[in-house]
């Protein structure tokens, strides 16, 4: 999605700077068909315009900041929400959503912890526009457009999304209700078994991950209430039972790694088992059992 950020472009000295991944954004969203999904999207960042006296459209140092700083801000470790989508309320701190198949889910939290859209849905296109319109204006005056694509991660094997909130983590993975896109590897006595890893990846696909503590109740439509309290304030969440999996400890990449390694030596007490887990793009975790 382009956005002009100023000037007019000249037809032959107009350039292109790129900037792949810049940063990515790992945010869940409300969605009336699906309830709630777990997202990772990396940003492709391109500036048109032309080069100043020194040579450059940006240095790539200052661009690269700008745009992480400010995409991050704006929709990182949030949960977005569609304020025109059919089932959604909003009425202060609460947000409620009655997916097209009648489950409830239930949002309460600090502002900072959502990002709210007067749309419909969302997808990637819409938070293209969205991000490019509150950007492109703080780019220097020789830039004259911004286009940022957010794509996800190829991943050819298993794969499931989740949403979560780290109480304790001193910056915004304490939101409850961010999520992410995740591969998932396990390995048993040293073989690889993506079949196995499908199948979890088919059962976790747009659960939440929350931890025993929090519980507070399983109200009578079946949903697991969570809540807790961290240095951004108090949050809350409400969803169905179904589609809530429940650690001892914090829902960390470790401990998520950990549970399933846990799960499977159960079936597989003799031999040797790893589960490698991601937590967003590039970076996770190993648990290895027996
Ligand atoms: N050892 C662990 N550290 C962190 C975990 C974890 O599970 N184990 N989890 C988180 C957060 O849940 C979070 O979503 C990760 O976000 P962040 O640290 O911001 O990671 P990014 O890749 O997005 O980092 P950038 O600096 O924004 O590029 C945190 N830590």
């Amino acid at each position: 999605m382009s956005h002009r950020a100023g000037r007019t472009p000249g037809n032959s000295d107009t350039l292109e700077l790129f900037v792949d991944h810049v940063t990515h954004v790992d945010c869940g969203v409300l969605d009336p068909r699906s309830g709630l999904s777990g997202h990772t999207w990396l940003v492709d960042a391109t500036l048109t315009g032309q080069r100043d006296a020194s040579g450059m459209l940006f240095d790539f140092g200052p661009a690269k900041r700008l745009l992480k700083r400010e995409i991050d801000a704006l929709i990182d470790h949030r949960l977005l929400v569609p304020r025109l989508a059919n089932g959604i309320r909003l009425d202060g701190p609460l947000i409620t959503l009655t997916a097209h198949d009648g489950a409830g889910i239930d949002y309460r939290g600090p502002a900072a912890g959502v990002a709210i859209f007067d749309a419909e849905a969302i997808d990637s296109t819409l938070l293209e526009r969205w991000l490019t319109e509150r950007i492109a204006p703080q780019l220097p005056a020789n830039i004259d457009a911004l286009t940022l694509a957010l794509r996800e991660e190829r991943i050819d094997g298993p794969h499931y999304h989740y949403c979560h909130g780290l109480k304790s983590h001193d910056g915004n993975c304490q939101r409850m209700g961010h999520g992410h896109r995740c591969r998932l590897a396990i390995a048993i006595d040293g073989v690889d078994q993506p079949e196995i890893a499908q199948q979890w990846a088919d059962r976790w696909q747009g659960i939440f991950i929350g931890q025993r503590e929090d519980w507070v109740e399983t109200d009578r439509h079946g949903r697991h209430h969570f809540a807790y309290r961290a240095e951004q304030g108090d949050f809350a969440f409400a969803i169905d039972a179904g589609r809530c999996v429940i650690l001892d400890g914090p829902p960390t990449v470790e401990n998520i790694a950990d549970h399933i390694a846990g799960e499977l030596r159960h079936a597989h007490p003799a031999q040797h088992i790893a589960v490698r887990a991601y937590e967003g793009v590039g970076k996770g975790a190993v648990a290895r059992r027996g």
